[in-house]
């Protein structure tokens, strides 16, 4: 790799609200840092970034930008990695297709997102696409396994200041409906791989003619790798949609479905397709045929098949069938009651693990389209992690609302590293085209795995190597030994996958003496139990797979705390770098819509805050500098101070913002410096950054404030203006100006 980075900190450009937060906040934590003698670097991971990196012929050399991820790619693999990452858009097709138009509408020749590439011009193109989309920078970067928990400092402070909790009630119709058969659950067959296996494989569907395609070639598997296959009847799937919409009715509820088509990016978008189209079966059994002429595809949602309608000669008819069709269907649940966007309308607006917490946060509400709340039905077909949902509106239903005032907390450690479970599966997922058997066949014609599939069905394969197991076992561990509290692994001995992690974990407790230290319980008892405990005011850490990792961490969090964006979130790199995630929430894109109107941003950087001062902590540690672990504490006490003297942003425009709240975070940041006593330089050197920084209070606030109201103009929403956003972020010149003392 060429351009190495060579900062001692690397913090990432992203999109949306955090990296407009990134915008104010990044000037503080630069002059800090140099202050110091530490660098701090910027990578770009954006959407429009990525996009760019991928098409450099198409460019001028003015435009060209570099693959910042790739390079990332390869410094999280050194151990001196030191990375800040904030969360990026893992792009839907509608997002990725909205962000080419509007770089082609600022010059760059970018070409169109082929929805269906015929050339092999256009299958190169889609080729790159495909790479950008859904989630490509998570699984690249979290070389690590996960470790996310509230810092005690957050918790507390959440249990003297609770967040507002809907009322749970026994008579509540919310439900979570879920297949009962013939789903990624029920058809799982899971081998871990012995020496001799290790080595090249293909994926391969062979037709009832005996006539073979291959699916994939050229995957390799190294030995112990726990390798699984397993796929989705396409049939059953629609008819448990239709029986769903049925019950809905009958119900008088809302229909929802929710998905990740985001992170599992092949396989989640085709069952929301599969939802668009039963949802809408009888205008589909109509005008099928004049659909997919017209180049609708369901998987990329309704907004779109509604857009591309209206272009039609037929729209006036086809536009009345739907409108008919829907009046007969259950209420939606809504993205946007005032704006008509329901859930069906794209396909990463509802986004399952934060969606279904929310609701529960709600008291089990969802938006109906007369903007009323309303229960809900909240379809997620696949029954793999279902019950955990299932079972916790069914435990608030009986037991009522949980209390953040004396909740404990569920803390978990995430199996990720290497593209764990899940996270490798996007090249190994497949639409099958036809009847027959899929295959994993070795190099020597050996089967690994074999299933009966029918034309339709989503296929799919996920891998987990033997280190990165090792390493999460060990992990907890480690985790359960600093907490001392209750430890539980989410694994299910009865389903195929669980049941090989499980001949890894247990040894490996084992041998460290602390079986007794852990329960072993499936996802449904764990929730019920894990539940009953925080209920209790005591804790409990999560042991978890990857997709649980990502459900339980804004699951807990949006109970406990309101939101999941105060997380901390360290991945502990395998070959000792360190990685700092920033919450555990996404990119708020209601929170642009929010600046754009009236300039107002409630982005919360708490999670930036808790990632800095630990990846300087890690600093010190790795390259010896003291100064970098006196600057780390020193966040934690400018954290603290946020936190207690309520500096954190509001929602409404007047109230402290983002921007505002990075202010104090400075402030706090420099008074701590100016008060400690074991380094004299710093404390010569943010003495009076610190005091220049407490007499202009009241000019500063003013000079952030005095926007707010009225609109704000970024020049665009994948790519912003730079000079713009910078006039919007940072909007204190009297701010900068002390900054600039550095
Ligand atoms: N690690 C990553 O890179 C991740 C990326 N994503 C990406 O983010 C995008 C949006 O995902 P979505 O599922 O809607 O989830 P988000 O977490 O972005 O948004 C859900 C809601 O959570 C609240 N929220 C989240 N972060 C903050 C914060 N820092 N401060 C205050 N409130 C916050 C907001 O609620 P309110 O309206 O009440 O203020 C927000 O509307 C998608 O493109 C997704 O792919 C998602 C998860 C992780
Ligand atoms: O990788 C992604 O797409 C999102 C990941 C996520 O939501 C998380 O890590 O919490
Ligand atoms: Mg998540």
């Amino acid at each position: 790799m060429t351009n190495k980075a060579t900062s001692d900190i690397i913090y990432t450009k992203v999109d949306e609200a955090p990296q407009l937060a990134s915008v104010s906040l990044l000037p503080v934590i630069q002059s800090f840092a140099k202050a110091a003698g530490v660098s701090v670097g910027v990578k770009d991971i954006s959407l429009a970034g990525r996009i760019i990196a991928a098409f450099p012929e198409n460019l001028t050399a003015e435009q060209r930008q570099p693959d910042d991820l790739a390079e990332l790619g390869e410094l999280v693999k050194q151990p001196t990695a030191n990375v800040i990452k904030l969360p990026n858009i893992s792009a839907s097709v509608p997002q990725l297709v909205a962000a080419v138009k509007e770089l082609q509408a600022k010059g760059y020749a970018i070409p169109d997102y082929p929805e269906d590439p015929s050339s092999d011009a256009e299958k190169a193109i889609r080729a790159r696409f495909d790479a950008i989309k859904g989630s490509a920078v998570n699984p690249v970067l979290r070389e690590g396994n996960s470790d996310r928990r509230a810092a005690v400092a957050v918790k507390n402070y959440a249990m003297s200041n609770p967040h507002s909790m809907g009322e749970w009630t026994p008579d509540s119709k919310t439900v979570v409906s879920t297949m009962s058969g013939n789903d990624f659950f029920s058809n799982e067959k899971s081998v871990t791989l012995t020496a001799e296996q290790a080595g090249p494989a293909r994926i391969e569907l062979v037709a009832k003619d005996g006539s073979v395609t291959v699916l994939k070639d050229g995957v390799s598997y190294t030995a112990g790798t726990v390798v699984d296959a397993t796929f989705m009847s396409a049939r059953a799937l629609d008819s448990f949609l239709a029986a769903q919409i049925d019950a809905t009715k009958a119900a008088g509820i809302l229909f929802s479905i929710h998905l990740k088509a985001t992170m599992m990016k092949v396989s989640d978008p085709i069952i929301f397709g599969h939802a668009v189209k039963v949802f809408l079966q009888p205008v589909f059994d109509t005008y099928g045929e004049k659909l997919a002429a017209a180049g609708v595809n369901p998987n990329s949602g309704l907004g779109a098949l509604l857009d591309q309608v209206a272009a039609m000669p037929e729209a006036k008819e086809i536009m009345a069938a739907i409108d008919a069709v829907m009046a007969d269907r259950p209420a939606l649940y809504m993205v946007n009651s005032d704006k008509g966007i329901t859930n069906l309308h794209v396909p990463s607006d509802v986004i399952i693990d934060a969606s279904i917490p929310a609701l529960i946060r709600a008291g089990g509400k969802g938006w109906g389209p007369d903007g009323k709340e309303a229960d809900t039905n909240c379809v997620i077909p696949d029954s793999s992690y279902a019950p955990v949902y299932d079972e916790s509106v069914a435990y608030f239903k009986e037991t009522g609302a949980l209390d953040p005032r004396t909740a404990g907390t569920v803390q978990n450690v995430g199996l990720m590293a290497q593209k764990a479970e899940e996270y490798g599966s996007h090249p190994t997922t497949f639409e099958i085209p036809h009847d027959g058997t899929v295959r994993i066949v070795f190099a020597n014609g050996d089967i690994l795995l074999e299933h009966a599939v029918e034309a339709g069905d989503i296929w799919r394969s996920a891998s987990t190597k033997k280190a990165p197991i090792e390493d999460w076992v060990k992990l907890a561990i480690s985790r359960q030994k600093a907490e001392g509290c209750q430890a539980i692994f989410w694994l299910d001995e009865a389903r195929a996958h669980d049941a090989e992690l499980l001949k890894y974990v247990r040894p490996i407790l084992a041998a460290a003496g602390v079986t007794d230290k852990f329960q072993i319980m499936t996802p449904r008892a764990a929730t019920r139990l894990s539940l009953e405990t925080i209920r209790a005011g005591k804790n409990s850490i999560a042991v978890s797979g990857n997709v649980l990792r990502d459900y339980l961490t804004d699951l807990f969090p949006i109970l406990e705390l309101g939101t999941s964006a105060k997380m901390l979130s360290i991945v502990k790199l395998m070959n000792g770098g360190g990685m700092f995630e920033t919450g555990a929430g996404g990119s708020a894109p209601k929170h642009v819509q929010q600046l754009t109107q009236e300039n107002h941003l409630r982005w919360d950087s708490l999670g930036e805050f808790c990632a800095l001062g630990e990846s300087l902590k890690f600093l010190a540690d790795t390259k010896a500098n003291e100064k970098a672990r006196i600057l780390g504490h020193a966040v934690d006490r400018a954290t603290q101070g946020v936190l207690d003297q309520n500096k954190s942003p509001r929602a409404k425009v007047g109230q402290t913002d983002n921007r505002a709240s990075h202010y104090y975070f400075a402030l706090y940041w420099a008074q701590a410096l100016a008060t400690q006593n074991e380094d004299s330089t710093l404390l010569a050197t943010f003495a009076p950054i610190a005091q220049a920084l407490e007499e202009n209070e009241t000019t500063i606030l003013e000079e952030l404030i005095s926007a707010e109201g009225s609109p704000a103009d970024l020049g665009g929403y994948y790519l912003t203006d730079q000079q713009k956003t910078e006039g919007v972020m940072r909007a204190s010149p009297t701010l900068l100006g002390i900054l600039s003392e550095l």
